[in-house]
């Protein structure tokens, strides 16, 4: 399974969670309410690291996501707004970097609304609804999640930490195009600064129940 860790920020904490976790993808959240912001003068400090980043922005418009894919020579783009199908057919039209859309569950989902993203987004990502849009370190309810009958993959994200690891791999056994997970608040000593070692447990939990 994919990890993403989310919400980095400080250069020796990205060195530490590259070395001790290496995960997949590691988010950087450019949603400037957000106790995670990630300015543009970070950009050269990240310069070195060998991971795939992904860009979280909100409601953000199309020149500001582009200029910052350059900027940060981002991978992949989550757009965790209300962002409409033309704005994820422009961006698709204008940058090879991956589009993951996010889809906020609070009670129920249409399903109708979101096929309408499939002929653009490499991946969904499921996350609890929030008036703050990400972060609340709170799940939703997964079972939703079994009414999922696109073949396009997705991560799972909202509140995860070490506890969730069972019922991932129920969920996982379950529905075939849970991809990954995203991990965030429940692994920080403070915003934006993870502990790497809970994450390193997380890990180590994931892989030996896979
Ligand atoms: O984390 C934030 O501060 C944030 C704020 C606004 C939009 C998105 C945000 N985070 C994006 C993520 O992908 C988080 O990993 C996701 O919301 C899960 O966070 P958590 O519930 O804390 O595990």
């Amino acid at each position: 399974m994919e990890i993403k860790v989310c919400g980095m920020r400080e250069p020796e904490n990205i060195r530490s969670l590259i070395s001790d976790v290496n995960p997949d993808w590691m988010g950087l959240i450019f949603y400037p309410k957000s106790p995670r912001y990630v300015s543009d003068e970070y950009s050269e400090r990240f310069e070195e690291f060998p991971v795939k980043k992904v860009g979280v922005f909100v409601n953000e418009s199309v020149d500001e996501i582009l200029r910052k894919v350059k900027l940060f020579d981002l991978s992949a783009i989550q757009l965790h707004g209300n962002e409409p199908v033309e704005i994820l057919a422009e961006l698709k039209r204008k940058t090879a970097a991956e589009l993951w859309k996010v889809i906020s569950v609070a009670n129920e989902i249409n399903w109708e609304n979101i096929a309408a993203y499939l002929p653009y987004v490499n991946k969904f990502l499921f996350d609890t609804a929030s008036p703050n849009h990400g972060g609340t370190g709170r799940k939703f309810d997964w079972e939703i999640l079994k009414t999922y009958t696109f073949e396009k993959g997705f991560l799972l994200s909202g509140g995860l930490d070490a506890e969730s690891v069972t019922e991932i791999k129920t969920l996982k056994t379950e529905i075939d195009q849970l991809e990954g997970v995203d991990l965030n608040s429940k692994f920080e000593d403070a915003p934006g600064l993870k502990n790497i070692e809970r994450i390193v447990r997380f890990k180590e939990k994931l892989d030996h129940s896979l």
